[in-house]
């Protein structure tokens, strides 16, 4: 009987795989990631069911070939795979079976997103290849934007823009929110179409969600995922005026600017190149580092701006929901964004705080604005959708 899932999930320069044994499972049974592709300094991991340790010179294809090829025996009775695609342009406001016509229409929205997408093609043609006659499912983080009323999504630039070239807000980490939506939903015995939420998607990428009534009403992230949070490397909000006063002043071309807004900036670019990631940062300020300060500080500003800024599009908060490595994780850094949303009365409860959340989540103290913590699990989301989507015994 045909019942298991591999849910890829190509990155710019990462690969995530997880196999999920049937529609049921809230845990895959081989998990395997891939890092630094690209560069001689690649890994590739696997646990489970099978366990793979591989360091050198490898690029997306090989890793991926790599681990079809250690699971190969688990493979044998896929009911589909499930593919991560960042950008659906306006054309997919839901997952999608792969077809020969999807994937067109895939490829000619790809533009919108040039680091991320050709490599989530590069990923179902390889798995058409090597796994051949399975179906495949494409599961899009701009989807779940495609509810934002036109004033959210608008740019104030020339319409014919938007009408010409599609340029417009998007979104993304959609599939998170759709996940974070109905698991905090059902943490809260309560109908997802009956809350409002604020959620913050804290991870590598960084981004927030306003949910009225179960849908997106407003995001932070836009035409590409650059927009709003101050994330790992990348900038979030800029004047779009910075580049044309930095040529001017450096010379640079705007490509090299872009790359340098993509990964260079952000929590690495503020903490003078110390590092991209919290914990590290966190644990720099720890031992005095001003140059961590400065970056943690300006990315907690930022959150809570945006979180507030989001609830304009709410008449209330049934919560406000932390995900994300970050967000899941980091105590401290969920207190200090909170702390610095000056205008709404939080008080954390410091010891759920610390644990992460009770059963339900809660961090906050009783009859205060309600403040949760649940894990977000896009894997597990990609693997409900091809279930959905393939025809399986
Ligand atoms: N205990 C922790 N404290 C602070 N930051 C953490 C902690 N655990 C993970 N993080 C941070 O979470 C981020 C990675 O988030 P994650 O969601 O795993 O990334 P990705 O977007 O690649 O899936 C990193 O900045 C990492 O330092
Ligand atoms: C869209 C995006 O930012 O993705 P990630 O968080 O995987 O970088
Ligand atoms: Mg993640």
């Amino acid at each position: 009987m045909e019942r298991s899932v591999l849910v890829v999930n190509c990155g710019s320069s990462s690969l995530k795989l997880a196999l999920y044994p049937d529609p049921n499972a809230t845990q895959p049974t081989i998990e395997a990631s891939a890092e630094r592709l690209g560069t001689d300094k690649a890994s590739l991991s696997a646990s489970g069911l099978i366990s793979l340790d591989q360091t050198g010179a490898m690029n997306h294809e090989e890793a991926l070939r790599a681990f079809i090829s250690a699971a190969e025996s688990e493979l044998q009775h896929l009911a589909g795979i499930g593919h991560r695609v960042v950008h659906g342009g306006e054309t997919f406001v839901d997952s999608t079976p792969l077809t020969k016509d999807t994937i067109e229409q895939l490829e000619a929205v790809s533009g919108l997103a040039p680091l991320h997408n050709p490599m989530n093609l590069m990923g179902i043609s390889l798995c058409q290849e090597l796994l051949p006659g399975i179906e495949q499912v494409a599961v899009f983080d701009t989807a779940f934007h495609q509810t934002m009323p036109e004033q959210a999504w608008l740019y104030g630039v020339p319409y014919e823009w938007y009408e010409q070239f599609g340029v417009r807000r998007y979104g993304f980490h959609g599939t998170s929110y759709r996940f974070v939506a109905a698991e905090t939903a059902r943490r809260m015995d309560r109908e997802a179409d009956d809350l409002n939420l604020i959620v913050a998607h804290l991870g590598n990428g960084c981004s927030a969600c306003a949910i009225r009534q179960g849908v997106s009403v407003d995001t932070t992230m836009g035409l590409t995922p650059l927009e709003g949070l101050i994330m790992g490397t990348r900038s979030g909000d800029v004047d779009p005026g910075l580049l044309d006063y930095m040529i001017e002043k450096t010379g640079s071309s705007v490509d090299a600017l872009m790359q340098t807004l993509n990964k260079q900036s952000g929590l690495k670019g503020l903490s003078s190149g110390l590092s991209n990631d919290m914990r590290s940062l966190l644990e720099a300020e720890e031992s005095g580092n001003t140059d961590a300060t400065r970056a943690i500080d300006a990315f907690c500003f930022r959150v809570a701006r945006h979180l507030s800024a989001l609830s304009t599009n709410l008449t209330h908060i049934d919560s406000v929901v932390f995900t994300g490595g970050i967000g899941e994780h980091s105590a401290v850094i969920r207190q200090r964004i909170l702390a610095a949303w000056r205008n709404m009365p939080f008080r954390l409860n410091q010891e759920l705080n610390n644990q992460n959340g009770d059963n339900q989540g809660r961090i906050s103290e009783q009859g205060t604005p309600l403040v949760l913590v649940v894990p977000t699990d896009e894997e597990r989301m990609i693997a409900q959708d091809t279930y959905r989507l393939t025809h399986h015994d």
